[in-house]
């Protein structure tokens, strides 16, 4: 079989972006998918996302991890599906989507898309981390020597070690200015740091304010792919209109042939 595919990052997050609107990609198949994202034996992505028909929005978001298994909300993934629809002449410069958390909201304009996210009701705080929910799940971590941390091996501690099969996404953060972090993040699924997550910087930066490190409620989050903007309004006991706003491009095109 073939399929045409594309390749997009968003700060260094890539995915392999399959049109699926006539229904003919093997969804199922979590050894295709898995090998499709395997850097040496595939094209090489930290997911697969498909993009489908919807009667109530513009498409759908099916989101796999690398490891070929659908996952929950991928929020760089969607902003670069975003720019996908927006090349598929599907959306002009607003669209609204339906992915696994629900329906999202975005605006792009060059390549810069701006994502909304779903509210966030609870974040959890424990002395050393918070875990909120930000349409994926997140443990957030302040850490002392950010650059020099083993990010691979600590992240899959705590996944496994705190969080068990279902696990989290584990994100270490380090304050870089009044509003500003840097994130290293390691994601579930692909089990190994990533250069960005998109959902993950969300709940850095809900997580930071909670717990007081800044007071603005528009947060910069640097992470090793890029940087993202964080927004966002403070309700009762969570936040609500969330954005990710940041670059989400295309960088190659070819064929699946299996
Ligand atoms: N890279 C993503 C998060 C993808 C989902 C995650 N690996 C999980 O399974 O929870 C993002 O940009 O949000």
């Amino acid at each position: 079989m073939k399929l045409d595919f594309f390749k997009y990052q968003g700060t260094g997050n890539d995915f392999v972006l399959v049109d699926n609107r006539h229904e003919i990609f093997p969804k199922n198949d979590t050894k295709l998918i898995a090998k499709i994202c395997d850097r040496r034996f595939g094209v090489g992505a930290d997911g697969l996302i498909l993009l489908e028909n919807d009667r109530m929005t513009d498409f759908k978001m099916v989101y796999y991890n690398s490891d070929g298994g659908e996952s929950t909300m991928c929020g760089n993934g969607g902003r670069c599906l975003v720019a996908f629809a927006k090349y598929l002449g599907i959306i002009d410069t607003e669209a609204t989507f339906v992915a696994i958390d629900g329906i999202h909201t975005a605006q792009i304009r060059g390549d810069i898309v701006k994502l909304k996210m779903q509210d966030v009701e609870e974040i959890k705080v424990k002395p050393q981390y918070s875990f909120l929910d930000t349409g994926s799940p997140h443990h957030v971590q302040l850490v002392d020597a950010l650059d020099d941390m083993d990010v691979p091996s600590e992240g899959a501690k705590l996944r496994y070690g705190l969080y068990g099969k279902p696990g989290s996404n584990i994100n270490f953060v380090s304050q870089s200015g009044a509003d500003s972090f840097n994130v290293r993040t390691y994601e579930r699924g692909v089990e190994n740091e990533t250069l960005s997550c998109g959902t993950g910087v969300t709940a850095v930066a809900l997580a930071m304010h909670r717990a007081g490190k800044t007071v603005s409620n528009q947060v910069q989050v640097n992470t090793p792919g890029g940087e993202l903007e964080i927004s966002f309004d403070v309700a009762n006991s969570g936040y609500t209109e969330i954005y990710l706003k940041g670059p989400a491009t295309q960088v190659f095109k070819g064929t699946l042939e299996w």
